[in-house]
């Protein structure tokens, strides 16, 4: 190993980490110095790295992790493995785990930056944010979360632009869900009928825009933690996601099903609640939309759906869209937005890999 050398270590390998993993090698080309050398590389299964921190092909990973018979290091002993290393460490958390992210301080303190699309850590406890702020000033590592509201669009840097240059961010609302923006956009769309509601989640869930579980799209807690994320790096201290009011959409006979797959199956016999709600709109010459809004003067914030005539921006959203309205007082009654693909794997990568290029920088 040299000084000019940056290991990385990989933990997560699904829809947003293949994606990394071929952006990685772009920029490994792209980018010669420093070296960006692959050393640790795991799922919840299995796992892939050597004693001495040997360079992991990153074309082959995948198929070499598949037929790995390693397993993951434990969270204190991947810290140490890191933070042992000679050169410097990033670790690259492509997982949505609360352990990986509640690790995270043990991870900055011994000088491993991080870089993540993982919501759970920024809208955990306020302590666990305290704690990974103070974590990472001490010892300089950085931490850098982009996706993790927006996936790639360019929204915390700029909410932290806003605020590292003196503006006062006064509201914040839009649509923050890909998942939600694509299912009310094709089955409430401005014209024509629509699809069929559970026939629509099951597409969002194919083409990647949902959790690993599309339950904590539907219950609205994804978009409560985005917005607990923006309302904290705009200065309000929010204690949880669940400390403000969320709507969820799961029908209330399948709020106790065990496992994801099951309450996909089910979906089905609950679609006619879903069309009520959409009739209900229609009846008014309106669209029904799933969007969220942060009030920092009342220090308001909630997650719900919402009427909207067919003419609104936030009713002509197409595909997975996000849009992103940000209020300032140098920005007065016309906000900065933001707008594009909220969701997916290459948007959501692309978004991993640029943190990862300010971590270089
Ligand atoms: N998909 C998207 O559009 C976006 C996703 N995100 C965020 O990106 C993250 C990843 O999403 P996505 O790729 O879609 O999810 P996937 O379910 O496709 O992949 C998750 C990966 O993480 C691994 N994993 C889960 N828990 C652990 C653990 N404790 N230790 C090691 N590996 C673990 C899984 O392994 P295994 O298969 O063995 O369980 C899998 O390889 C999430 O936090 C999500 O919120 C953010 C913005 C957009
Ligand atoms: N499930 C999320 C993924 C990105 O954060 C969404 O649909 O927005
Ligand atoms: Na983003």
């Amino acid at each position: 190993m040299t000084s000019k050398q940056v290991l990385i270590a990989i933990i997560g390998a699904g829809g947003v980490g293949k994606c990394f993993l071929s952006q990685l090698e772009v920029l490994a080309r792209k980018r010669p110095s420093p070296q960006l050398s692959l050393c640790y590389i795991c799922t919840s299964k299995k796992a892939l790295y050597s004693s001495d921190y040997s360079a992991i092909a990153t074309d082959s990973a995948l198929s070499t992790l598949g037929s790995s018979s390693q397993t993951p290091l434990e969270l204190p002993k991947l810290a140490d493995y890191l933070a042992s290393a000679q050169s410097k460490a990033i670790l690259i958390d492509n997982t949505s785990s609360q352990d990986v992210a509640d690790a995270y301080p043990q991870f900055l303190s011994r000088g491993v930056s991080i870089v993540t699309p993982n919501k759970k850590a920024f809208s955990g406890s306020y302590k666990l944010w305290q704690d990974i702020f103070a974590a990472a000033a001490e010892s300089g590592a950085k931490v850098y979360h982009e996706s993790s509201v927006g996936a790639g669009l360019p929204v915390i840097s700029t909410l932290k632009d806003l605020v590292d240059t003196g503006d006062e961010v006064t509201k914040i609302e839009g649509v923050f869900s890909g998942t939600m923006s694509f299912l009310f956009n094709s089955f409430a769309p401005t014209s024509g009928s629509g699809g069929k509601w559970s026939v629509e989640v099951k597409k969002a869930k194919e083409l990647g825009y949902t959790e690993p579980d599309p339950r904590d799209d539907l219950n609205g807690l994804d978009v409560a933690r985005k917005l607990t994320i923006l309302a904290r790096l705009a200065g309000l201290p929010v204690e949880s996601p669940t400390s403000f009011p969320v709507q969820s959409l799961i029908p209330k006979e399948l709020e106790s099903v065990s496992s994801g797959d099951e309450f996909l199956q089910r979906l089905p016999e609950f679609d006619s609640q879903m069309e009520e709600t959409k009739a209900a709109a229609e009846k008014e010459g309106k669209v029904v939309r799933f969007v969220g809004s942060i009030d920092v003067a009342t220090k308001q914030v909630k997650v719900g759906l919402e009427k909207f005539d067919r003419s609104h921006p936030i009713a002509a959203l197409k595909g997975s869209d996000n849009i992103i309205s940000f209020y300032t007082k140098r920005y007065g009654s016309n906000p900065l937005i933001i707008q594009g693909a909220g969701a997916g794997g290459e948007v959501t990568a692309m978004g991993v890999t640029s943190d990862l290029i300010k971590v270089l920088s």
